[in-house]
């Protein structure tokens, strides 16, 4: 017998285009070692919806590894973090429901083209406006990439696929986007693009969590910026 499918949730978000509840994360006091190794110094962090926290700080500070506290993938070793005073664990449907992040590259599939990629990822979350094909080139054609529709993911330049894989993230609803260096490898115009889309998500009532090494962008979108201590 077949477990039951883990369901993702109905909630709506910013990317669904509806009315969102508030939403608060909170980090106090994260710190993360391994094996006596300082992967992030301890920081504090809270944003709310329509806010963008802005992360910043040398490579190698623990920006990644703040965002993965936050999305509820990986543990801290110190401090706690939560999402309207619930811990984050991104195998709570909760988190799961609320929280979309893009970090580091999301699972593609050779034998499928981006469209379809984005149909079954609406399988999953759902839309209200046209079909799944419509509301996946709106989002394709959002990032300027509608015309690579029915390209495979390795048919695309290292840009074109990171454009794919912020539409991915940035397709479903969430009331929290936690973004890994969103504006690695875009030119100008995609980084203007990407800058807008991130605005109107933050006016649509989300809460943002950006790591940002471009200055231009950081002024843009970023409410506050934290920087990220040195380890
Ligand atoms: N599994 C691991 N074990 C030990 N150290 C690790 C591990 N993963 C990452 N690190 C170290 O933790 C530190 C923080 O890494 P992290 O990727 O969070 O930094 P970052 O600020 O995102 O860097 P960048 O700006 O280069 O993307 C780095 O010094 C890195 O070498």
């Amino acid at each position: 017998m077949f477990a039951r499918r883990r369901q993702a949730t109905t909630e709506p978000g910013p990317g669904a285009g509806q009315a969102t509840p508030l939403v608060t994360l909170t980090a106090t006091g994260v710190g993360k070692e391994i094996d006596g190794n300082v992967l992030l110094r301890p920081v504090d962090v809270a944003v709310t919806s329509g806010q963008c926290v802005v992360l910043r700080g040398e490579n190698g500070s623990g920006k990644t590894t703040l965002l993965r506290i936050l999305a509820g993938t990986l543990e801290p070793s110190s401090g706690s973090a939560s999402l309207d005073g619930q811990a984050l664990d991104e195998r709570n449907q909760t988190t799961r429901s609320r929280v979309a992040a893009l970090i580091g590259s999301p699972t593609a599939y050779r034998d499928l083209t981006l469209i379809d990629h984005l149909v079954l990822i609406d399988s999953t979350w759902g839309g209200d406006i046209g079909t799944a094909d419509d509301r996946a080139d709106a989002m394709l054609a959002e990032l300027e990439v509608d015309h690579l529709s029915e390209r495979f993911p390795h048919e695309l330049s290292s840009g074109q696929q990171h454009l794919f894989h912020l539409a991915m993230v940035l397709f479903r609803p969430a009331r929290v986007l936690l973004l890994d260096e969103p504006e690695q490898r875009l030119d100008t115009h995609k980084r203007g693009l990407l800058t807008d889309i991130l605005l109107a998500r933050k006016a649509a009532g989300a809460a943002l969590v950006v790591a940002c090494h471009d200055p231009t962008m950081t002024a843009a979108i970023g409410d506050l910026v934290v920087d990220v201590a040195a380890v």
